[in-house]
This record gives C-alpha cells, structure tokens and sequence, in this order.
C-alpha cells in the first residue's frame, strides 16, 4: 500500500508504544494529547508487536470509517474482558464478526427491541417512572424538617433508575431482595449496580496482556482479569440463578404467559437459545444500558442548575407540553424537544467513556489518505468528536440551543453525521435506541418536572469537576430538591 499510516508515535520494535503508555495514564488523555502534539484528527498509535490502534476525533473521518467503509469496520477485538463479559463471545456487542454476532443482533434487534415489544414492556418502565418521584419525596421528607426540601443524590437515583427499569422489563422485578422501606434499593441492588460499573470500567481498558496475547492466562500484569472475574462473578451471582428457575418453570409448565425479556429469550424458537447465550446476553444488556442513561443526566442536572435560565426553560417546556395536572408520560417525549437538547448536549460535552467499542478491520484499506492494516482497532473519540472546535463553536460550553432544529422538527437523540457520539452508526451501531431515549428523556422530565433543584446551601454553584480517570462528575451530584406539584399528584403506595 502507497500510502502511509497516520501519524502518530514512533513504535519501538516487538513492544511498541506499551512502555509510554503505562508511564501515561490515564491512556484515553494520553491518547488525546498526542493527537493535539501531533495536529491530527487521526492518530496511530502502536501498542504490542501489531496492533495499530487508530483513534479519530473527525466526523468526515469518522463517517469514512462507520458509512463508507462500515462492512470493513465492523469486527471486535479479541480482548480478555470482552471475552469474559460475553462467556466467550456468545452475545452481541462484544462478538468479532461472524454468525454468533448477527444471530443475536438479530434476536435483539427484532426480538427484545422492536416496536411492539416496546409498547408491551412499557407499563413496567411507567411503574418505575412513578417508583423515582416516590423515592425521592421520601428522601425529601426523611430529612430535618426545618429546611425546606432535602439533599438528593442524582448519582445514585439515576443509576438505580435505570436499574430497577432493566430488571423490572428483563426478570419482571425491581429488585432482588426487598429493597427498602422507603421503596429505594437494598443491598443486593447496591453490589449488583456497583459491579455493573466496575465491568463497565475495565472493558476495552487499555489492558497490557491484550497486545502481547499469549502472555493471557498467564500473568494478569495490571491486575484487569481479577477485578473483572469478581465483577462479572457478582452480577452472575443474581442474574443466573433467576434464569435457570425459568427455564425450569417454562420446563415444567409452571409458566405459559410470556411477562418480559427473560420468557422471551426462553421461548425463542427460531433460532433457540441456550441457557449460557441467555445468560450472557442479559448481563451484557445490563451494561449497555445504565452507564449513558445515567451519566448523562448526572451531567445535566448539574449543568443545568448551575445555568438556572436552562433549568427554567426546560421546566416551561414541561409545563407547557404537559399542563400542571399530569404526570409527563413516555407519550410526550417526541415534543419534549428542550429536555431532549440538554441530554443531547450531556452526551456531547460528557460521554461516560471517552471512545467507542474498537471497531476491528477485517481487511487492509485505505481511510482519509492513510493506510489502514488489516486487524486495526479503530476508536472514535466521542470526547474528541464533541469537543472538536472546529466543529463546535466555544465547545466546553453547555448549550442545548445547538441542538435544536428550529421549524417545530423534533429533536432526536441519535448522531447520524458523528458530530458526537451517542447511538453511533451502521451496522454496529446501537439498537437501543428507543429504549435508550424513552427512559432518559423520562428521567430527566421526571425530575424536572416533579421537583425544584438547587445547588446545596454553602455551595453557590455546584463544582462541576471532571475526574481524572474517567470522565465522571468528580463527586456524585448532590443538590436540593423539593416537590414542585400538588401533593396529590405524586404517586403513593
Ligand atoms: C442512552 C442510552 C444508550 C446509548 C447512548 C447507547 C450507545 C451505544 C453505543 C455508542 C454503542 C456502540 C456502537 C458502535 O460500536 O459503533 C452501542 C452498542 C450497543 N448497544 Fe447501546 N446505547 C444505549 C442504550 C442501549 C440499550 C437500552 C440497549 C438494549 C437494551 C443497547 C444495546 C446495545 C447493543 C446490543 C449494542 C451492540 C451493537 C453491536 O455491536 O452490534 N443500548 N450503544
């Protein structure tokens, strides 16, 4: 091939770039400054004896890649996390290219996430847009009652919002125990949630034994294969069982009704499932799901207090989409175009890890110029992308207004040009994207609508510190809510 690799590093001869990168971390800043070092929207960077990782930060170089090019692009590495998540590639996002992956897209795409299959699970996603206001007025008034409202942890309630959803519409319940008084989670939803996020943090993580991969099994040089053994072992630890016990019911006609996500797995006929394939799958839609969802609206939340024009005009458009006397529904998203740009806008300034799954290339080729090998792990930079300012104007600023279309056209939440990164694109792209927008979108209107938000009294705006590691809020958000509505509109059980 004529042409050249893009820019990046000099590797040394067998390791690389792997000795810059342990002396760098975290990888993902390290990455992001070589390419402003560099001056390149496409960088190389050599990690082992032969693995190129590209890392891209334009849309029309990324476009190439997941448009263009998107049949070439459209395999995973093998990595030792993704292979233990998906019990050795037997699920969906994280499966090279082959017939295991397109089955269980396929299951997913026309089985768990169709239209139909939407509209029926939705009264289990209304029960816990109705469980959040529950939970969070009984916060409120668990509180000393002399100060009006009480501290709220947006960390915790969106993260377990999201959860109690994904287990109410997968295993037909909230929790696995018997969460607590006060309707919130109890210990099991606690560990169950903090390994999902623990797996969510070593996946795809730079992990040394995946460049030089015979030295797998071997030695677990940083320490990635025991944390990530322990995490998937916990969440195993309450999925798994709860499978086999229907599998058996199914078995011996204690159930014929199909209620969620799990009987349908089950009594899939064409293609049939195993109980493994079932099992890997549910834990790898659990991790699909709750990092974005809540992350994003951590993020939102504390812009927009911190912004409180924001936070105004989208508690207008609340008021006036809804009216004062009704809960806003998963019917009113579409119109909730306001509440839709600040989310979009979270996505954009705060995505929860900084690139995309690689996307592996299964054949040499040429993108923008330069030479792709065979075998290259493209990442596209979702931080890159959104903060790209050539592409955003002031791009560390919150602004929802860039988002919307004007003419009344709906906001929509998906990044069809790349401009940022949320669903992604092509063949690999997301297919969750109505369920991903309908329960962050209600999240967001949920707790704008039914409440008031302020920074904490000793605080005059809220601190809006990235980490260094990831790109979290440094401290969980914790602000003031207090009920915005009658009091005979939040739900009471
Ligand atoms: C706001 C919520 C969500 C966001 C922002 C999001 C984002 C993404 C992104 C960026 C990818 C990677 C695409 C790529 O590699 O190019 C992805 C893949 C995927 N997502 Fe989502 N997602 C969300 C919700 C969901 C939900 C609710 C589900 C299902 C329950 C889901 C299932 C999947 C699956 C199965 C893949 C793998 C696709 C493949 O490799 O072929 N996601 N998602």
């Amino acid at each position: 091939n004529p042409h050249p690799l893009p820019p990046g590093p000099t590797p040394l001869p067998f390791i690389g770039c792997t000795i810059q990168m342990l002396l760098n971390k975290p990888t993902f800043r390290w990455i992001h400054k070589l390419m402003d070092q560099f001056d390149t929207p496409i960088l190389c960077v050599r990690l082992g004896p032969s693995t190129h990782v590209i890392a891209v930060s334009s849309p029309d170089i990324a476009c190439e890649f997941l448009k263009k090019q998107d049949d070439i692009f459209i395999s995973r590495p093998d990595f030792l996390s993704a292979n233990l998540i998906s019990d050795g590639y037997l699920t969906t996002i994280m499966s090279p290219f082959g017939e295991q992956w397109r089955k269980m897209k396929r299951v997913i795409n026309r089985e768990l996430l169709s239209p139909q299959i939407h509209k029926w699970l939705q009264p289990k996603r209304d029960e816990e847009a109705d469980q959040l206001l529950r939970y969070v007025c009984n916060q409120i008034e668990k509180q000393d009652s002399t100060i009006d409202g009480g501290l709220i942890n947006v960390r915790t309630v969106s993260q377990h919002f999201v959860a109690n959803a994904l287990r109410n519409i997968v295993f037909g319940k909230r929790f696995f125990g018997q969460g607590t008084e006060d309707g919130g989670q109890g210990e099991e939803e606690t560990e169950h949630v903090a390994a999902l996020f623990t797996i969510l943090k070593y996946v795809y993580a730079f992990c040394i034994t995946d460049y030089f991969p015979w030295l797998r099994g071997k030695t677990d040089f940083d320490g990635h294969e025991k944390i990530m053994r322990t995490a998937i072992e916990t969440v195993r630890k309450y999925q798994d069982p709860l499978v086999d016990e229907r599998i058996q019911m199914w078995n011996n006609g204690a159930r014929r009704e199909k209620c969620d996500m799990l009987d349908v797995l089950i009594e899939l006929k064409n293609p049939k499932l195993t109980p493994e394939e079932i099992k890997a799958q549910i834990l790898e839609l659990m991790i699909a799901t709750i990092d974005n969802t809540s992350n994003a609206i951590e993020w939102a939340m504390g812009e927009m207090i911190n912004k409180p024009m924001i936070l105004r005009r989208s508690v207008e458009e609340l008021d006036r989409v809804v009216g004062g006397e009704k809960l806003v529904e998963e019917q009113d998203v579409p119109q909730l175009n306001y509440i839709k740009a600040c989310i979009k806008e979270a996505f954009r300034l705060h995505p929860f890890v900084p690139f995309l799954p690689p996307h592996v290339s299964t054949m040499d080729t040429t993108v923008a110029g330069y030479f792709i090998p065979k075998g290259s792990h493209v990442i596209l930079s979702r931080f890159g992308l959104g903060r790209n300012p050539n592409v955003w104007l002031d791009p560390l600023r919150f602004d929802p207004d860039r988002h919307l279309c004007g003419d009344g056209k709906q906001v929509l939440l998906t990044d069809d040009g790349l401009r940022l990164i949320s669903f992604s694109t092509g063949k690999r792209g997301c297919p969750g994207i109505m369920l991903g927008t309908t329960m962050t979108t209600m999240l967001l209107a949920r707790m704008v609508q039914g409440f008031t938000w302020e920074a904490p009294r000793n605080e005059s705006s809220i601190k809006l510190v990235e980490n260094h590691d990831d790109n979290r809020l440094a401290k969980p958000l914790v602000v003031i809510a207090k009920p915005r509505l009658s009091q005979y509109m939040y739900p009471r059980y």
